[in-house]
């Protein structure tokens, strides 16, 4: 297996613009597809998840344009659900963001889909989405195991009424039925039955539904009510902004080691909850200074260790669990049981590989507990086929010694050229 050492960094200082946001990307393709109207989108993130939803539109019949570099494209919108004549299987690799989101808008049309993924995909679970979409007649079947992808949909519509959906272990399960509520037969009630989890990422997919001109009464995120008879309206052109989980891995190398980081795209005005990482760093004692459009940290002595909820930034809380290694004291990240169930289970898998390189480490069903070494040692660190491990532990080069991450290619998930940008603000 491909391997990347990182040699130990001495210093941290640049400025960086991130590429565009994958939750914002995929939202934003759907939205297109279903959408009455050309839609521009610019800054589209150029990455394996994004191809995954692009692709499967395509074989839906949906036209675009993308342009050579991929970070532009002009969709024609359906005005309406995808009907298709006949059968599609679509591969949606382990891109949640396509699966969660695509199954519950192809139940709105006609034709027969089988949505299928990477292995991990079918170890991801979807049976609250499921549930839910069967209430409203969605007929859906599933193809291996009861509650897990790959799903095969006999779409006829969804009918409207109550929902009732459980939000404990994705937010995304209610984002999928959220975007596709108004295209539903008649008015629909849903109704979140327990915790919701990962509660910002609503925030990006109704912002992103107003902005195609749909409206949706939110109730304290318990209940949301959609009218029937709502289109989607093109907005015409929509700007991708910069991807706030991207940019937590650069931002925390300046509160580490820096020096200043300042990432462009993700600033006062993102609609991401991930943006709210560098909160943490300040906690933490960095010094955090955010424009409109930018986020900037500057070193300010030790980091401080910190005990957090961070069910609010599950991604971005990854990244607090490697700065944990260069902190005073013990870090505790708590309420993140989600963990598990994403590209790898990132509780285990985080503290397998921080104990490799010297951390003490309690992992809790839905927390983790970090003490840092003296010294962070050497290790081949294995990555699970997830982005968010490989890019987490090239922070764990901040020591004085370097660090092997395998398979550093499964950045592409989310951030392909990673490593390249990472360098350009770190000296050795
Ligand atoms: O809606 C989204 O775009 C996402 C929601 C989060 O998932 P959960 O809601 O499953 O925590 C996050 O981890 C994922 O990377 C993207
Ligand atoms: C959990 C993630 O991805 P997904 O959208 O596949 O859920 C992630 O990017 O960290």
């Amino acid at each position: 297996m491909e391997s990347l050492t990182v040699a130990p960094i001495t210093a941290v200082d640049g400025e960086v613009t991130i590429p565009g946001s994958k939750s914002l990307s995929n939202r934003i393709l759907l939205l297109a597809a279903l959408a009455k109207g050309e839609t521009h989108i610019t800054n589209l993130l150029d990455s394996d998840d994004i191809r995954h939803m692009l692709t499967a539109l395509k074989q839906l019949g949906v036209s675009y344009e993308l342009s050579a570099d991929k970070t532009e494209c002009k969709v024609t919108g359906l005005a309406g659900p995808i009907n298709f004549a006949g059968s599609a299987e679509l591969f949606l690799g382990n891109a949640g963001t396509a699966m969660r989101p695509l199954a519950a808008a192809l139940c709105l049309g006609q034709g027969e889909f089988v949505l299928t993924g990477e292995p991990r995909m079918f170890e991801r679970p979807i049976g609250h989405l499921v549930d839910a979409l069967r209430q409203v007649g969605a007929d859906i079947e599933y193809l291996k195991d009861t509650d897990f992808p790959p799903l095969k949909i006999n779409a006829t519509g969804l009918k409207g009424g109550r929902v009732e959906i459980k939000g404990s272990i994705s937010s995304q399960f209610l984002t999928a039925l959220l975007m596709a509520a108004p295209l539903a037969q008649q008015d629909l009630e849903i109704v979140v039955i327990d915790e919701l989890v990962s509660k910002p990422y609503i925030e990006i997919t109704l912002s992103l539904m107003k902005q195609f001109g749909v409206e949706v009464e939110n109730q304290n995120y318990q209940v949301f009510k959609v009218k029937a008879g709502q289109t989607y309206q093109s907005p015409g052109r929509i700007l991708v902004e910069g991807d706030a989980s991207s940019a937590s891995y650069f931002l925390a190398a300046a509160a580490i080691k820096g020096g200043t980081v300042k990432v462009n795209g993700v600033g006062t005005k993102s609609v991401q909850g991930d943006a709210r990482f560098a909160e943490v760093l300040e906690q933490m004692g960095a010094i955090v200074e955010w424009g409109e459009e930018y986020i900037s940290v500057t070193k300010n002595g030790p980091l401080r260790a910190v005990d957090v909820d961070l069910n609010h930034i599950p991604d971005a809380a990854m990244t607090i669990a490697t700065a944990a290694l260069f902190a005073e004291g013990t870090t505790a990240i708590r309420n993140i049981y989600n963990w598990r169930v994403k590209e790898t289970d990132r509780l285990s898998a985080m503290a397998i590989e921080l104990r490799k390189v010297g951390a003490t480490v309690e992992e809790g069903e839905d927390y983790i507990i970090v003490t840092p070494p003296a010294e962070v040692q050497t290790a081949a660190i294995d990555t699970y086929n997830d982005h968010r491990m490989a890019m987490c532990f090239s922070l764990a080069a901040m020591g004085k010694n370097p660090m092997i991450i395998n398979d550093p290619k499964c950045t592409a998930k989310t951030f392909p050229n990673y490593f390249e940008l990472f360098e350009s603000v770190v000296s050795h």
